[in-house]
């Protein structure tokens, strides 16, 4: 392996996994495989490029930590060149980390400074300037982010987020520089940890030519774009990827997300399909258990049955204040990945997921269910959204909460089975 990719969540380690595959024109991309969580053995033969997906990004900071470093000691030894550390294109954290504390300690076992910073990924509306985190026209502060469940994010402005998060020093690049080119970059990377503007696809593959030979870069998926030319015009790459098989079989959709993008394909899709409202009281009761979601999807199979927790801001909020914030996402992550162990034992082939934390919950039963931990990458259903082929014929979309077009559900479904 080449470039080996801690991931905070695991749709971000979708996300990126896809971004590594697809490469751009006329490189292509690198032989890419998503990982749950470190593997206790070594990886497949002919990979060029892995992805660990951790579930880090709102655990306990020394579990972060310890459990990047972990999966850092499993990429050096695949053979990894550079490490890329994936955090979530909003920049999801709070002050008491979990991205600078992993950061620090992943450039510390590294001995890298001027580490880029970089969470653009201009395809979902998400760019840097001045230091500043835009989601399409609205600074991050008021792209709704504010409201996140878990890692509320009130500050646009990067250099000052980072600085709560690190002691390290934190410079930004500016896009009048990015515009100067490669050299001028390397340049003024002068800071411990270095925020790089950048508002178009372009500006990420003049960044991807400036971080070649670094050991450790971090960001959104949009960073990795131009790290794969690297290492194919070097000839040590020559990418592909394994075909993608469609599968045909029983199917379910499970939404976590309570971002707006999930509420709004959770509406449409509600339309025209199946589609049960989870009580959330009574998933704290106990009334409500993943035996009541399996038998709602096992009664609609065939007909694209979705089950949500997705709620509004408010209705998020009062059930928090009730129930306490961690605890009602314990329950939920929980829920969802007894459902999912519950539906691969029944025999389910076509698995869409929307949530980080969701996502994490579910793609580590199912995968321990098949007992798999290498994904392939298939086909992209959405920007950053890729569908995964596991062991046994089974599919895989995690769906990052914001990504998406409205009708994400059905497109996927289609797709995993080849109808799209
Ligand atoms: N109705 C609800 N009330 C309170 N918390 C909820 C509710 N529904 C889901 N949650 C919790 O909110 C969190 C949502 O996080 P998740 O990462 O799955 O989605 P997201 O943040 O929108 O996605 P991403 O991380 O990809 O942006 C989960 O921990 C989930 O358990
Ligand atoms: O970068 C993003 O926005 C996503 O890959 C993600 O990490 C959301 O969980």
């Amino acid at each position: 392996m080449l470039i080996g990719v801690i991931a905070d969540d695991f749709t971000g380690g979708s996300d990126i996994a896809n971004t590594l595959a697809k490469g751009v024109a006329p490189e292509g991309g690198l032989r890419t495989a998503q990982f749950c969580g470190v593997p206790d053995s070594p990886a497949p033969d002919g990979l060029e490029a892995g992805v660990v997906s951790l579930k880090s990004r709102s655990c306990p900071v020394d579990e972060a930590v310890a459990d990047s470093l972990k999966a850092l000691d499993w990429l050096l030894a695949q053979g990894c060149e550079q490490i890329v550390f994936k955090y979530c294109s909003t920049f999801d954290s709070t002050d008491a980390g979990n991205i600078g504390p992993v950061a620090e300690a992943l450039a510390t076992a590294l001995d890298q400074r001027g580490v880029a910073v970089c969470p653009a990924f201009p395809a979902t509306g998400r760019t840097v300037y001045q230091g500043h985190l835009f989601v399409f026209d609205r600074l991050l502060s008021e792209s709704g982010m504010q409201n996140h469940p878990l890692t509320p994010m009130t500050d646009p402005d990067l250099r000052r987020v980072l600085s709560r998060q690190t002691r390290a020093s934190v410079g930004v690049v500016p896009f009048s520089t990015v515009a100067q080119g490669a050299q001028a970059i390397r340049a003024a990377m002068v800071d411990d940890f270095c925020i790089l503007d950048a508002v178009s696809d372009a500006d990420l593959l003049t960044l991807g030519a400036a971080l070649e030979g670094r050991a450790l870069v971090t960001g959104g998926s949009g960073i990795a774009l131009g790290l794969p030319r690297n290492f194919i015009r070097a000839g040590q790459a020559s990418g592909g990827q394994v075909p993608f098989t469609p599968v045909q079989g029983f199917e379910a959709i499970l939404a976590g997300s309570c971002s707006g993008a999930t509420r709004g394909q959770v509406e449409h899709h509600a339309r025209n399909h199946p589609t049960l409202a989870i009580d959330v009281p009574a998933v704290m009761a106990g009334s409500v258990t993943a035996q009541t979601l399996v038998d709602f999807i096992t009664n609609h199979a065939g007909h694209a049955p979705l089950a949500y927790s997705s709620g509004s801001p408010d209705e998020v909020a009062a059930l928090q204040t009730r129930y306490g914030r961690a605890a009602v996402a314990a329950k939920l992550d929980g829920l969802f990945a007894d459902t999912a162990r519950q539906l691969v034992a029944q025999g389910v082939k076509r698995l869409v997921v929307a949530g980080g934390e969701t996502s994490g919950a579910v793609a580590q039963a199912v995968s321990a269910a098949l007992g798999v931990d290498a994904m392939q990458i298939g086909p992209e259903i959405d920007p950053g959204v890729p569908v995964l082929s596991l062991k046994g014929g089974v599919t895989l979309a995690l769906k990052s909460g914001n990504f998406g077009s409205t009708d994400f559900f059905a497109k996927a479904l289609a797709l995993m089975e080849g109808t799209a």
